[in-house]
Protein backbone atom coordinates (compact mmCIF):
# COMPACT_ATOMS: atom_id res chain seq x y z
CA UNK A 1 0.00 0.00 0.00
CA UNK A 2 1.49 3.60 -0.72
CA UNK A 3 1.79 5.47 2.16
CA UNK A 4 2.46 9.23 2.07
CA UNK A 5 2.81 11.56 5.24
CA UNK A 6 0.15 13.04 6.64
CA UNK A 7 2.06 16.74 7.02
CA UNK A 8 -0.46 18.79 4.69
CA UNK A 9 -3.21 17.13 5.94
CA UNK A 10 -5.34 20.51 7.27
CA UNK A 11 -5.59 20.98 11.12
CA UNK A 12 -8.64 19.44 12.66
CA UNK A 13 -11.15 21.83 13.41
CA UNK A 14 -10.48 23.61 16.93
CA UNK A 15 -12.87 22.66 19.93
CA UNK A 16 -15.74 24.27 20.54
CA UNK A 17 -16.87 24.65 24.10
CA UNK A 18 -20.29 23.29 22.90
CA UNK A 19 -19.66 19.91 21.73
CA UNK A 20 -18.90 17.36 24.12
CA UNK A 21 -15.43 16.45 25.24
CA UNK A 22 -13.56 14.61 27.96
CA UNK A 23 -11.21 16.12 30.82
CA UNK A 24 -8.89 14.39 32.19
CA UNK A 25 -6.44 15.26 34.93
CA UNK A 26 -3.71 12.94 34.10
CA UNK A 27 0.06 11.87 35.50
CA UNK A 28 -1.82 9.49 38.52
CA UNK A 29 -1.04 5.31 38.53
CA UNK A 30 -4.09 3.13 37.59
CA UNK A 31 -4.79 -0.16 39.32
CA UNK A 32 -7.52 -3.15 39.08
CA UNK A 33 -8.95 -5.03 36.74
CA UNK A 34 -11.22 -3.98 33.28
CA UNK A 35 -13.12 -5.88 31.68
CA UNK A 36 -12.86 -6.15 27.59
CA UNK A 37 -16.24 -5.57 25.60
CA UNK A 38 -17.22 -7.92 22.32
CA UNK A 39 -15.31 -7.26 18.84
CA UNK A 40 -16.66 -4.30 17.33
CA UNK A 41 -15.42 -5.41 13.97
CA UNK A 42 -16.26 -8.84 14.20
CA UNK A 43 -19.94 -7.68 15.69
CA UNK A 44 -20.41 -5.44 13.05
CA UNK A 45 -18.84 -8.41 10.15
CA UNK A 46 -21.68 -10.80 12.05
CA UNK A 47 -24.29 -8.26 11.93
CA UNK A 48 -23.79 -8.48 8.16
CA UNK A 49 -23.90 -12.14 7.65
CA UNK A 50 -26.92 -12.99 9.32
CA UNK A 51 -28.67 -11.59 6.18
CA UNK A 52 -27.85 -14.62 4.72
CA UNK A 53 -30.31 -16.82 6.51
CA UNK A 54 -33.74 -16.77 6.58
CA UNK A 55 -34.22 -17.57 10.09
CA UNK A 56 -33.52 -15.71 13.62
CA UNK A 57 -30.02 -15.41 14.67
CA UNK A 58 -28.76 -14.17 18.32
CA UNK A 59 -25.68 -12.65 18.85
CA UNK A 60 -24.31 -12.54 22.67
CA UNK A 61 -21.46 -10.64 23.73
CA UNK A 62 -22.29 -7.11 21.59
CA UNK A 63 -20.51 -4.11 22.30
CA UNK A 64 -22.73 -1.05 22.63
CA UNK A 65 -20.93 1.29 20.41
CA UNK A 66 -22.49 4.01 18.29
CA UNK A 67 -21.08 1.85 14.91
CA UNK A 68 -23.46 -1.00 16.34
CA UNK A 69 -26.52 1.37 16.45
CA UNK A 70 -25.71 2.64 12.77
CA UNK A 71 -25.49 -1.19 11.58
CA UNK A 72 -29.14 -1.95 13.55
CA UNK A 73 -30.05 1.03 11.76
CA UNK A 74 -28.95 0.04 8.60
CA UNK A 75 -30.33 -3.53 8.91
CA UNK A 76 -33.70 -2.12 10.07
CA UNK A 77 -33.85 -0.14 6.55
CA UNK A 78 -33.46 -3.39 4.64
CA UNK A 79 -36.61 -4.76 6.21
CA UNK A 80 -34.89 -6.84 9.37
CA UNK A 81 -35.94 -6.76 12.96
CA UNK A 82 -33.08 -5.57 15.45
CA UNK A 83 -33.64 -5.88 18.96
CA UNK A 84 -31.91 -5.98 21.99
CA UNK A 85 -32.65 -8.41 24.49
CA UNK A 86 -31.01 -8.33 27.42
CA UNK A 87 -27.10 -6.25 27.79
CA UNK A 88 -24.92 -6.94 24.63
CA UNK A 89 -27.54 -9.40 23.40
CA UNK A 90 -28.62 -8.66 19.61
CA UNK A 91 -31.56 -10.29 18.04
CA UNK A 92 -31.85 -10.33 14.86
CA UNK A 93 -34.67 -11.95 12.59
CA UNK A 94 -33.63 -11.50 8.68
CA UNK A 95 -37.02 -13.10 7.29
CA UNK A 96 -38.48 -9.72 5.87
CA UNK A 97 -35.09 -8.69 4.06
CA UNK A 98 -36.75 -7.65 1.33
CA UNK A 99 -35.18 -4.32 0.26
CA UNK A 100 -31.69 -4.28 -1.74
CA UNK A 101 -30.54 -0.43 -1.43
CA UNK A 102 -29.29 1.22 1.27
CA UNK A 103 -29.51 4.43 2.21
CA UNK A 104 -26.89 6.83 1.67
CA UNK A 105 -27.23 8.70 5.14
CA UNK A 106 -26.70 5.71 7.24
CA UNK A 107 -24.11 3.99 5.18
CA UNK A 108 -22.03 7.42 5.17
CA UNK A 109 -20.64 6.65 8.55
CA UNK A 110 -19.09 3.57 8.71
CA UNK A 111 -17.11 1.20 6.88
CA UNK A 112 -18.76 -1.56 7.84
CA UNK A 113 -22.27 -0.93 6.49
CA UNK A 114 -20.17 -2.50 3.14
CA UNK A 115 -20.27 -5.91 4.52
CA UNK A 116 -24.01 -6.13 3.47
CA UNK A 117 -23.19 -5.75 -0.35
CA UNK A 118 -22.35 -9.91 -0.55
CA UNK A 119 -24.92 -11.30 1.75
CA UNK A 120 -27.69 -9.10 0.08
CA UNK A 121 -26.72 -10.14 -3.26
CA UNK A 122 -26.59 -13.60 -2.79
CA UNK A 123 -30.09 -13.66 -0.90
CA UNK A 124 -31.79 -11.29 -2.96
CA UNK A 125 -29.33 -11.71 -6.54
CA UNK A 126 -29.27 -7.67 -6.69
CA UNK A 127 -27.64 -4.89 -4.41
CA UNK A 128 -27.04 -1.40 -4.73
CA UNK A 129 -25.06 -0.32 -1.96
CA UNK A 130 -23.68 3.64 -1.70
CA UNK A 131 -19.98 3.52 -1.55
CA UNK A 132 -18.93 3.02 2.46
CA UNK A 133 -17.85 5.98 5.15
CA UNK A 134 -15.72 5.39 7.87
CA UNK A 135 -12.87 6.69 9.44
CA UNK A 136 -10.39 9.11 7.04
CA UNK A 137 -7.74 7.34 7.39
CA UNK A 138 -7.34 6.94 3.61
CA UNK A 139 -8.37 5.78 0.41
CA UNK A 140 -9.96 3.17 1.41
CA UNK A 141 -11.23 1.77 -2.46
CA UNK A 142 -13.50 -1.27 -2.91
CA UNK A 143 -12.09 -2.42 -5.65
CA UNK A 144 -11.49 -6.45 -4.32
CA UNK A 145 -14.59 -6.47 -2.93
CA UNK A 146 -15.74 -5.34 -6.47
CA UNK A 147 -12.92 -7.98 -8.15
CA UNK A 148 -13.95 -10.53 -5.91
CA UNK A 149 -17.63 -10.86 -6.49
CA UNK A 150 -16.93 -10.65 -10.42
CA UNK A 151 -15.17 -13.36 -9.73
CA UNK A 152 -18.12 -15.27 -8.09
CA UNK A 153 -19.74 -14.15 -11.57
CA UNK A 154 -21.75 -11.14 -10.55
CA UNK A 155 -22.18 -8.36 -12.87
CA UNK A 156 -20.59 -5.02 -10.40
CA UNK A 157 -21.05 -1.67 -11.94
CA UNK A 158 -20.17 1.61 -10.18
CA UNK A 159 -22.48 4.56 -10.84
CA UNK A 160 -23.43 7.75 -8.51
CA UNK A 161 -21.43 6.81 -5.80
CA UNK A 162 -23.32 3.47 -5.22
CA UNK A 163 -21.95 0.34 -6.31
CA UNK A 164 -24.72 -1.88 -7.94
CA UNK A 165 -24.27 -5.56 -8.18
CA UNK A 166 -26.67 -8.49 -10.06
CA UNK A 167 -26.26 -12.47 -9.95
CA UNK A 168 -29.17 -14.86 -10.64
CA UNK A 169 -26.96 -16.74 -9.30
CA UNK A 170 -23.68 -16.90 -7.62
CA UNK A 171 -21.09 -19.71 -8.79
CA UNK A 172 -17.78 -20.70 -6.94
CA UNK A 173 -14.32 -19.20 -8.09
CA UNK A 174 -10.81 -18.60 -7.96
CA UNK A 175 -10.08 -15.35 -6.01
CA UNK A 176 -6.54 -13.87 -5.95
CA UNK A 177 -6.35 -10.89 -3.30
CA UNK A 178 -3.50 -8.46 -4.39
CA UNK A 179 -3.56 -7.86 -0.69
CA UNK A 180 -4.83 -9.49 2.06
CA UNK A 181 -7.63 -6.94 2.77
CA UNK A 182 -9.89 -7.68 6.06
CA UNK A 183 -13.29 -6.24 4.29
CA UNK A 184 -12.71 -7.87 0.62
CA UNK A 185 -11.68 -11.35 2.41
CA UNK A 186 -15.06 -10.97 4.55
CA UNK A 187 -17.07 -9.86 1.70
CA UNK A 188 -16.50 -13.09 -1.01
CA UNK A 189 -16.51 -15.48 2.55
CA UNK A 190 -20.11 -13.95 2.82
CA UNK A 191 -20.86 -14.30 -0.47
CA UNK A 192 -19.72 -17.59 -1.27
CA UNK A 193 -21.25 -19.71 1.39
CA UNK A 194 -24.60 -19.40 -0.81
CA UNK A 195 -22.93 -19.84 -4.36
CA UNK A 196 -22.89 -22.86 -6.40
CA UNK A 197 -19.39 -24.92 -6.34
CA UNK A 198 -16.35 -24.33 -4.50
CA UNK A 199 -14.81 -20.74 -4.29
CA UNK A 200 -11.09 -20.24 -2.78
CA UNK A 201 -9.93 -17.17 -1.73
CA UNK A 202 -5.91 -16.94 -2.15
CA UNK A 203 -3.66 -14.79 -0.14
CA UNK A 204 -6.90 -13.79 2.58
CA UNK A 205 -6.57 -11.64 5.46
CA UNK A 206 -6.23 -13.49 8.65
CA UNK A 207 -7.73 -11.40 11.30
CA UNK A 208 -9.19 -13.14 14.64
CA UNK A 209 -12.11 -10.92 13.25
CA UNK A 210 -12.45 -13.11 9.48
CA UNK A 211 -11.85 -16.00 11.44
CA UNK A 212 -14.99 -15.33 13.88
CA UNK A 213 -17.40 -14.55 11.21
CA UNK A 214 -16.25 -17.97 9.62
CA UNK A 215 -17.15 -19.51 13.02
CA UNK A 216 -20.58 -18.14 13.08
CA UNK A 217 -21.04 -18.79 9.06
CA UNK A 218 -19.97 -22.38 10.06
CA UNK A 219 -22.14 -22.29 12.45
CA UNK A 220 -25.15 -21.48 10.06
CA UNK A 221 -24.12 -24.50 8.25
CA UNK A 222 -21.62 -23.24 6.02
CA UNK A 223 -18.84 -24.76 4.48
CA UNK A 224 -15.56 -22.92 5.21
CA UNK A 225 -12.16 -24.51 5.91
CA UNK A 226 -8.71 -22.61 6.12
CA UNK A 227 -9.94 -19.34 8.07
CA UNK A 228 -7.18 -18.03 10.14
CA UNK A 229 -4.94 -19.11 7.15
CA UNK A 230 -3.85 -17.49 3.76
CA UNK A 231 -6.50 -19.66 2.04
CA UNK A 232 -9.90 -19.96 2.41
CA UNK A 233 -11.76 -22.68 0.82
CA UNK A 234 -15.62 -22.22 0.94
CA UNK A 235 -18.71 -24.80 -0.62
CA UNK A 236 -21.26 -22.96 -1.23
CA UNK A 237 -24.81 -24.48 0.03
CA UNK A 238 -28.34 -23.39 -0.98
CA UNK A 239 -29.07 -22.52 2.64
CA UNK A 240 -28.18 -21.22 6.28
CA UNK A 241 -30.08 -21.80 9.22
CA UNK A 242 -30.12 -19.62 12.12
CA UNK A 243 -27.29 -20.04 14.63
CA UNK A 244 -26.90 -18.41 18.45
CA UNK A 245 -23.08 -17.39 18.24
CA UNK A 246 -20.45 -15.39 21.22
CA UNK A 247 -18.75 -12.86 19.66
CA UNK A 248 -14.77 -12.69 20.31
CA UNK A 249 -13.26 -9.97 22.76
CA UNK A 250 -12.03 -7.00 21.22
CA UNK A 251 -8.42 -7.73 20.85
CA UNK A 252 -8.00 -3.99 20.05
CA UNK A 253 -9.42 -2.49 23.44
CA UNK A 254 -7.44 -5.11 25.54
CA UNK A 255 -4.29 -3.47 23.36
CA UNK A 256 -6.10 -0.19 24.43
CA UNK A 257 -5.77 -0.92 27.89
CA UNK A 258 -2.69 -2.66 27.73
CA UNK A 259 -0.51 1.16 26.27
CA UNK A 260 -2.69 2.43 29.32
CA UNK A 261 -1.40 0.24 31.61
CA UNK A 262 2.43 1.00 30.18
CA UNK A 263 2.14 4.72 29.85
CA UNK A 264 1.07 5.26 33.34
CA UNK A 265 3.10 2.52 34.54
CA UNK A 266 0.61 0.72 36.36
CA UNK A 267 -0.54 -2.65 36.83
CA UNK A 268 -3.42 -3.90 35.26
CA UNK A 269 -5.61 -6.65 34.68
CA UNK A 270 -7.43 -6.99 31.10
CA UNK A 271 -9.61 -9.96 30.55
CA UNK A 272 -11.34 -11.53 28.81
CA UNK A 273 -8.50 -12.07 25.93
CA UNK A 274 -6.97 -14.80 23.29
CA UNK A 275 -3.43 -14.11 24.14
CA UNK A 276 -2.66 -15.39 20.30
CA UNK A 277 -4.94 -12.27 18.86
CA UNK A 278 -2.61 -9.84 20.51
CA UNK A 279 1.12 -11.82 19.91
CA UNK A 280 2.35 -8.46 18.10
CA UNK A 281 1.31 -6.14 20.70
CA UNK A 282 2.33 -8.13 23.85
CA UNK A 283 5.87 -8.82 22.45
CA UNK A 284 6.16 -5.03 21.57
CA UNK A 285 5.29 -4.22 25.22
CA UNK A 286 7.83 -6.30 26.06
CA UNK A 287 10.53 -5.35 24.24
CA UNK A 288 9.34 -1.40 25.27
CA UNK A 289 9.99 -3.11 28.97
CA UNK A 290 7.01 -4.03 29.82
CA UNK A 291 6.05 -7.10 31.93
CA UNK A 292 3.31 -9.28 30.34
CA UNK A 293 1.85 -12.33 31.90
CA UNK A 294 -0.86 -14.73 31.31
CA UNK A 295 -2.21 -15.05 34.93
CA UNK A 296 -5.33 -17.10 34.20
CA UNK A 297 -7.71 -18.55 31.64
CA UNK A 298 -8.03 -15.51 29.33
CA UNK A 299 -6.68 -12.62 31.51
CA UNK A 300 -3.80 -10.87 30.91
CA UNK A 301 -1.76 -8.85 33.29
CA UNK A 302 0.80 -5.73 32.33
CA UNK A 303 2.93 -4.39 34.66
CA UNK A 304 5.96 -1.78 34.61
CA UNK A 305 9.67 -2.46 33.94
CA UNK A 306 12.74 -0.71 34.99
CA UNK A 307 11.98 1.37 31.99
CA UNK A 308 9.93 2.08 28.97
CA UNK A 309 12.22 1.88 25.94
CA UNK A 310 11.88 2.66 22.08
CA UNK A 311 11.41 0.17 19.58
CA UNK A 312 10.55 0.77 16.06
CA UNK A 313 6.72 -0.62 14.86
CA UNK A 314 5.54 -1.26 11.26
CA UNK A 315 2.20 -1.95 10.89
CA UNK A 316 0.88 -5.07 9.25
CA UNK A 317 -1.70 -7.29 7.86
CA UNK A 318 -2.71 -10.07 10.93
CA UNK A 319 -0.06 -11.70 13.11
CA UNK A 320 1.45 -8.27 12.05
CA UNK A 321 1.41 -5.14 14.76
CA UNK A 322 -2.16 -3.69 13.66
CA UNK A 323 -2.84 -0.57 12.15
CA UNK A 324 -5.55 -0.06 14.73
CA UNK A 325 -2.94 -0.02 17.62
CA UNK A 326 -0.74 2.33 15.62
CA UNK A 327 -1.86 5.63 17.35
CA UNK A 328 -2.01 3.91 20.73
CA UNK A 329 1.53 2.70 20.86
CA UNK A 330 2.34 5.92 19.51
CA UNK A 331 1.70 7.44 22.77
CA UNK A 332 3.51 5.49 24.91
CA UNK A 333 6.79 5.86 22.67
CA UNK A 334 6.27 9.19 22.80
CA UNK A 335 7.65 9.38 26.51
CA UNK A 336 9.92 6.06 25.99
CA UNK A 337 13.19 6.44 26.50
CA UNK A 338 15.29 7.29 23.03
CA UNK A 339 13.84 7.29 19.50
CA UNK A 340 11.40 5.15 17.47
CA UNK A 341 10.45 5.02 14.06
CA UNK A 342 6.78 3.77 13.64
CA UNK A 343 5.79 2.71 10.12
CA UNK A 344 2.45 2.74 8.98
CA UNK A 345 2.02 0.43 5.91
CA UNK A 346 -1.89 -0.47 5.89
CA UNK A 347 -3.39 2.88 5.43
CA UNK A 348 -2.02 6.14 3.74
CA UNK A 349 -3.37 8.86 5.60
CA UNK A 350 -3.19 7.32 9.52
CA UNK A 351 -0.74 9.44 11.30
CA UNK A 352 -3.34 12.67 11.83
CA UNK A 353 -2.80 12.28 15.88
CA UNK A 354 1.01 13.10 15.40
CA UNK A 355 0.20 17.13 15.79
CA UNK A 356 -2.20 16.80 18.62
CA UNK A 357 0.53 14.45 20.70
CA UNK A 358 3.01 17.04 19.94
CA UNK A 359 0.32 19.97 21.28
CA UNK A 360 0.38 17.58 24.52
CA UNK A 361 4.61 18.29 24.57
CA UNK A 362 5.28 14.94 22.30
CA UNK A 363 8.35 15.33 19.80
CA UNK A 364 7.28 13.92 16.53
CA UNK A 365 7.88 14.25 13.19
CA UNK A 366 6.34 12.87 10.09
CA UNK A 367 8.97 11.95 6.98
CA UNK A 368 8.02 10.04 3.85
CA UNK A 369 4.68 8.22 6.16
CA UNK A 370 7.05 7.19 8.91
CA UNK A 371 6.71 9.14 12.44
CA UNK A 372 9.45 9.51 14.15
CA UNK A 373 8.80 9.48 18.19
CA UNK A 374 11.81 10.80 20.08
CA UNK A 375 10.71 9.98 23.62
CA UNK A 376 10.68 12.85 26.30
CA UNK A 377 10.37 13.34 30.04
CA UNK A 378 6.96 14.30 30.37
CA UNK A 379 4.10 15.39 28.49
CA UNK A 380 1.99 18.48 29.55
CA UNK A 381 -2.28 18.21 29.58
CA UNK A 382 -3.79 20.64 26.70
CA UNK A 383 -6.47 21.00 24.42
CA UNK A 384 -6.97 18.34 21.54
CA UNK A 385 -8.93 17.05 19.40
CA UNK A 386 -9.37 13.64 18.07
CA UNK A 387 -9.36 12.86 13.97
CA UNK A 388 -10.34 9.49 14.24
CA UNK A 389 -11.49 5.71 16.36
CA UNK A 390 -8.27 5.37 17.33
CA UNK A 391 -6.49 8.54 17.20
CA UNK A 392 -9.24 9.50 19.66
CA UNK A 393 -7.95 6.56 22.16
CA UNK A 394 -3.90 7.70 21.72
CA UNK A 395 -5.01 10.62 23.34
CA UNK A 396 -6.89 9.77 26.07
CA UNK A 397 -3.88 7.30 26.91
CA UNK A 398 -1.18 10.31 26.16
CA UNK A 399 -3.51 12.83 28.46
CA UNK A 400 -3.50 9.45 31.63
CA UNK A 401 -0.18 10.67 31.26
CA UNK A 402 0.54 13.84 30.58
CA UNK A 403 0.48 16.41 33.70
CA UNK A 404 -2.18 18.71 34.13
CA UNK A 405 -5.65 19.32 32.54
CA UNK A 406 -6.06 17.32 28.86
CA UNK A 407 -9.78 18.21 26.96
CA UNK A 408 -10.48 15.65 24.36
CA UNK A 409 -13.19 16.89 21.42
CA UNK A 410 -14.17 14.88 18.71
CA UNK A 411 -15.93 12.29 20.56
CA UNK A 412 -18.03 10.86 18.29
CA UNK A 413 -14.98 8.82 17.00
CA UNK A 414 -14.08 7.44 20.28
CA UNK A 415 -17.84 6.30 20.86
CA UNK A 416 -17.77 4.48 17.70
CA UNK A 417 -15.49 1.85 19.26
CA UNK A 418 -14.84 2.15 22.65
CA UNK A 419 -17.64 0.92 25.17
CA UNK A 420 -18.17 3.02 28.43
CA UNK A 421 -14.23 3.96 28.18
CA UNK A 422 -14.61 6.70 30.94
CA UNK A 423 -16.53 4.47 33.56
CA UNK A 424 -13.80 1.61 32.53
CA UNK A 425 -11.56 3.85 33.52
CA UNK A 426 -12.67 5.61 36.22
CA UNK A 427 -13.10 2.19 37.79
CA UNK A 428 -9.48 1.96 37.36
CA UNK A 429 -8.93 5.01 39.03
CA UNK A 430 -8.40 7.45 36.37
CA UNK A 431 -9.55 11.04 36.42
CA UNK A 432 -11.41 11.27 33.56
CA UNK A 433 -14.96 12.74 33.26
CA UNK A 434 -16.98 13.27 30.02
CA UNK A 435 -18.38 16.65 29.74
CA UNK A 436 -21.83 17.01 27.69
CA UNK A 437 -22.64 19.71 24.92
CA UNK A 438 -25.05 21.60 26.95
CA UNK A 439 -22.43 21.72 30.70
CA UNK A 440 -21.09 25.52 30.79
CA UNK A 441 -16.90 25.52 30.46
CA UNK A 442 -16.38 24.34 33.70
CA UNK A 443 -19.40 22.18 35.16
CA UNK A 444 -18.90 18.15 34.80
CA UNK A 445 -22.63 16.64 34.07
CA UNK A 446 -22.28 12.91 35.06
CA UNK A 447 -22.74 11.05 32.05
CA UNK A 448 -26.58 11.15 30.70
CA UNK A 449 -28.61 7.29 29.78
CA UNK A 450 -30.21 9.29 27.89
CA UNK A 451 -27.61 11.20 25.78
CA UNK A 452 -23.61 9.72 26.84
CA UNK A 453 -22.28 6.81 24.60
CA UNK A 454 -24.62 4.48 26.26
CA UNK A 455 -27.39 6.18 24.86
CA UNK A 456 -25.33 5.70 21.26
CA UNK A 457 -25.57 1.97 21.75
CA UNK A 458 -29.06 2.39 22.54
CA UNK A 459 -30.25 -1.13 20.16
CA UNK A 460 -28.29 -3.57 21.82
C1 LIG B 1 -14.84 -2.57 10.06
C2 LIG B 1 -13.50 -3.20 10.02
O1 LIG B 1 -13.37 -4.41 10.12
N1 LIG B 1 -12.46 -2.38 9.93
C3 LIG B 1 -11.11 -2.89 9.95
C4 LIG B 1 -10.76 -3.43 8.58
O2 LIG B 1 -10.96 -2.36 7.67
P1 LIG B 1 -10.97 -2.66 6.10
O3 LIG B 1 -11.66 -3.93 5.85
O4 LIG B 1 -11.46 -1.43 5.44
O5 LIG B 1 -9.42 -2.80 5.84
P2 LIG B 1 -8.71 -3.57 4.64
O6 LIG B 1 -7.94 -4.71 5.20
O7 LIG B 1 -9.69 -3.84 3.57
O8 LIG B 1 -7.70 -2.46 4.11
C5 LIG B 1 -6.30 -2.63 4.11
C6 LIG B 1 -5.70 -1.90 2.94
O9 LIG B 1 -6.23 -2.45 1.74
C7 LIG B 1 -6.70 -1.41 0.89
N2 LIG B 1 -7.84 -1.92 0.11
C8 LIG B 1 -8.89 -2.53 0.73
C9 LIG B 1 -9.96 -2.99 0.02
C10 LIG B 1 -9.96 -2.83 -1.39
O10 LIG B 1 -10.90 -3.22 -2.10
N3 LIG B 1 -8.89 -2.23 -1.99
C11 LIG B 1 -7.82 -1.76 -1.27
O11 LIG B 1 -6.86 -1.22 -1.82
C12 LIG B 1 -7.12 -0.31 1.88
O12 LIG B 1 -7.19 0.95 1.25
C13 LIG B 1 -6.02 -0.40 2.92
O13 LIG B 1 -4.91 0.32 2.49
O14 LIG B 1 -9.39 -3.86 8.57
C14 LIG B 1 -8.45 -2.83 8.84
C15 LIG B 1 -7.06 -3.42 8.71
O15 LIG B 1 -6.81 -4.33 9.71
C16 LIG B 1 -8.72 -2.23 10.22
O16 LIG B 1 -7.87 -1.11 10.41
C17 LIG B 1 -10.16 -1.78 10.36
O17 LIG B 1 -10.43 -1.47 11.72
C1 LIG C 1 -10.49 1.92 11.30
C2 LIG C 1 -11.38 1.39 12.13
O1 LIG C 1 -12.70 1.24 11.87
P1 LIG C 1 -13.43 1.38 10.43
O2 LIG C 1 -12.80 0.38 9.53
O3 LIG C 1 -14.84 1.08 10.72
O4 LIG C 1 -13.21 2.79 9.95
C3 LIG C 1 -10.96 0.90 13.46
O5 LIG C 1 -11.74 0.14 14.08
O6 LIG C 1 -9.87 1.28 13.93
Amino acid sequence: MGIEPSLHQPSPAPAKLADAYLQIEGGYRLSGEVTTSGAKNSSLALMAASLLTMEPCRLHNVPKLADIRMMSAILESLGVRVRPVADNILDIDPRFLSVHRAPYELVNSLRASFFILGPILARLGMARIPLPGGCAIGARPVDLHVRGLQALGAQVRIEHGIVEARARKLRGGRIYLDYPSVGATETIMMAATLAEGETVIENAAQEPEVVDLANFCRSMGAHIRGAGSKTIVISGVPRLHGSEYHVIPDRIETGTFMAAAAITRSTLRIGPVFPEHLAAVIAKLREMGSVVNLVGPGTLEVSPGRVMAATDIETLPFPGFPTDMQAQFMSVLAVSEGTSIISETVFENRLMHVPELNRLGADIRVRSGHAIVRGVLKLSGAPVVATDLRASAALVIAGLAAHGTTTIAGLHHLDRGYESIEKKLQALGARIERHLPSAAPNEVNKIAATTGPDAAAAPV
